[in-house]
Formats: C-alpha cells, structure tokens, sequence
C-alpha cells in the first residue's frame, strides 16, 4: 500500500504544536507515511474562525502550565514554560517568525525541521523573543543557516509571495476545518481526516492502521 500523506499545520506560538510535531517528526521514521509540514499563521485561524486562545480563560490557563509540564516530561520535549511567560506568549506575535519559516519552506525546505525547532527552543524553552531580525538570526544560525542566506530570508519576508504563501496555507487549514493548532490532516482513502491536538496522533494511527507505540517509541535499528 502506498504511503499515507500526512500534513501538519502549527504555529510556533503554539507549545501543543511542538508536541505534536516531534511526535510526527518521530513517527514518519516508524509509520508508512510522508509527514508534510505546513507552517501556518495560528492569529488569522483565530481572527477567521472567532476562537480565542484557550489560556486566555484564567482557569484553563492555569490547567495549561500544568498539563504542559506532565506533557512536556512525557513527550519529552523542553517546553519550560511559567505563568509569567505564558502572558508573554499571549502577547506575542509570531508573524515575523512564521513568514521566515514560511521563506525557508519555499526555497531550502530541508531546513524547515530544524530550524521550527530552533524556534521552538528559544520562544518556549528559554523563553525568550523570536520577534526581532537579529533574534531571527540566531534560531536560523542554530538551526545550520549561513548569514548570508538568513539576511536574504529576511528581506524575503516582507515580500508578498512569502505573505501569500502564509496566507494561503493559514487558509487551507481552514479549509480542512481546523480552527487552533496543532491541525493535522491525513489523506486516507481518498479523504482528508483533520485531527486536532497532539493527543490525536493515536487516533491518526488507528484510522490509518499504524500502531501507536507511545510519545517516544524506539526507532528500529537498521539492518547489518
Ligand atoms: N488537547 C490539545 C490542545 C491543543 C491546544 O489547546 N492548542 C491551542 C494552541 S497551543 C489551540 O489552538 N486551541 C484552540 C482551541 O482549543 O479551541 C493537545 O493536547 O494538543
């Protein structure tokens, strides 16, 4: 049977999103699948589908630091995240960082992983900004970058072909019906299947008859 194309939209303002994109990173080494990874703006699927972000419920945002800190053991994935920053996070934007993602995904796609990692480990690990040009640079450096490559991303990002191709892809999310991130969409059958959570990746394997071997499992060693 040929593999299943599996997508996944998420947004680097979005811890759940690290989650589930590690668990995939790690699954598409394990499972029959071709894992897409589709950076996309989470503000415009809020805007567009009048959600809001959960933590912004004082009870469910204090439920979050908690069920992130459990999650984040279990993943294993370094999110460290504080009350306090969770009202930086709230109020920061991503747009900058996306756009940058969304460059790299037009021209040097190998480095989409690492470098949404990269960023993933400086907003929600050391908690610190992703929003100036020179912080973009250092998660673009750490992610195997050139500078002189980062410096022409950058003046990518204000172009409207990156704006468009964000906008775009924020859109197709939308279309498959995701309304917060992690949106993940698995074309099984002839058909898209949307997922929404990092918890869902269970599911997605039993829809598509993969087997769930946990948050972590154990990569098969390759054969002598
Ligand atoms: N249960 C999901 C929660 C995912 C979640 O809360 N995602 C946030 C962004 S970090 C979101 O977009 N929420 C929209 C909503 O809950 O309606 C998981 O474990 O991944």
């Amino acid at each position: 049977m040929g593999r299943t194309l599996v997508e996944l939209f998420y947004d680097v303002v979005s811890p759940y999103s690290w989650l589930g994109f590690e668990v995939l990173c790690r699954y598409q080494h394990i499972w029959n699948i071709d894992l897409r990874l589709r950076p996309a703006f989470l503000g415009g699927v809020m805007q567009a589908t009048g959600n809001k972000p959960p933590a912004l419920l004082p009870k469910r945002g204090e439920y979050m630091l908690k069920d992130m800190k459990r999650m984040a053991k279990y993943y294993q994935v370094p999110i460290n995240i504080s009350a306090l920053d969770l009202q930086h996070i709230l109020g920061s934007s991503t747009l900058g960082a996306m756009r940058f993602i969304t460059a790299v995904d037009m021209t040097q796609p190998q480095y989409v992983e690492p470098l949404s990692r990269e960023f993933w480990i400086r907003f929600l690990s050391q908690c610190e900004d992703i929003s100036q040009p020179e912080n973009i640079s250092t998660v673009a450096k750490k992610a195997g970058l050139s500078s002189e490559l980062t410096q022409k991303l950058l003046e990518m990002i204000s172009t409207p072909a990156v704006k468009n191709r964000l906008r775009e892809t924020t859109e197709e999310a939308m279309k498959y019906g995701a309304f917060g991130m992690p949106a993940v969409v698995a074309h099984y059958n002839g058909e898209p299947h949307l997922f929404f959570g990092s918890d869902r990746i269970e599911l997605l394997g039993s829809i598509i008859g993969e087997k769930w071997l946990g948050p972590v499992p154990s990569v098969p060693s390759p054969k002598m």
